[in-house]
């Protein structure tokens, strides 16, 4: 029996790392498509659960594995990762000065019992008036390009943020304290 990280993210295998938690990483393959009918916190548990899923298939019966997925929420409206600069320009155009909602969805599955837990966290978010050269200047660092929302809260993205409200591990992409609430309660695991 070990723990699995459905994840390729290095942010989330970063953060639980640091829980001196010992978990292999592997890297799940789904297509990962945004329905914008569903409740957003829907789309990001949905997505978490098709990861830890698709994992599972691939590992031992007895493993734990853990997916998870973040979305940025504007105006009800799931903000993606952007394809190029001109989309990470509108997104961050978009969130300048306004309150966003970063959502992570995660879902912990073990097979052999059947067990399949999900959860979700929501964090706000209200970025700082950005101007347009501080948004290109942003972007030519290369940050944005891969992450929801455009902008890495760990990263440059930090001087973006005016404030948050909620988890900071969440709107980096996995929710440590929810994580190890449902390791712990569904799964015996003490991590502390
Ligand atoms: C808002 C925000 C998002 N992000 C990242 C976290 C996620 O990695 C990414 C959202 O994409 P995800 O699809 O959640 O994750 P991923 O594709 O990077 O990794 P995997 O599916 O293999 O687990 O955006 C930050 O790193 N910092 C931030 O401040």
């Amino acid at each position: 029996m070990g723990i699995v990280l459905a994840s390729s993210s290095p942010r989330r295998i970063e953060l639980l790392s640091n829980l001196n938690l010992e978990f292999k990483v592997l890297k799940s393959e789904i297509d990962e498509n945004v329905n914008n009918k569903d409740e957003p916190f829907i789309t990001a548990v949905s997505l978490s659960l098709q990861k830890a899923l698709d994992v599972a298939s691939r590992v031992d019966k007895d493993d734990i594995v853990i997916g998870a997925d973040t979305i940025v929420v504007f105006e009800g409206e799931i903000l993606g990762k952007p394809n190029d600069e001109k989309q990470a320009y509108d997104t961050l155009k978009k969130l300048s000065g306004k309150y966003h909602t970063v959502v992570t969805g995660i879902s912990i599955i073990r097979l052999s019992d059947n067990k399949k837990i999900t959860d979700y966290v929501s964090t706000s978010v209200k970025m700082k008036e950005l101007d347009s050269e501080k948004i290109k200047r942003y972007i030519q660092t290369k940050e944005p390009m891969d992450k929801a929302g455009a902008y890495g809260i760990q990263g440059y993205g930090a001087l973006l943020v005016e404030k948050i409200d909620g988890d900071y591990f969440n709107v980096v992409g996995l929710p440590l304290a929810k994580l190890e609430e449902n390791l712990y309660r569904h799964f015996n695991i003490n991590i502390i």
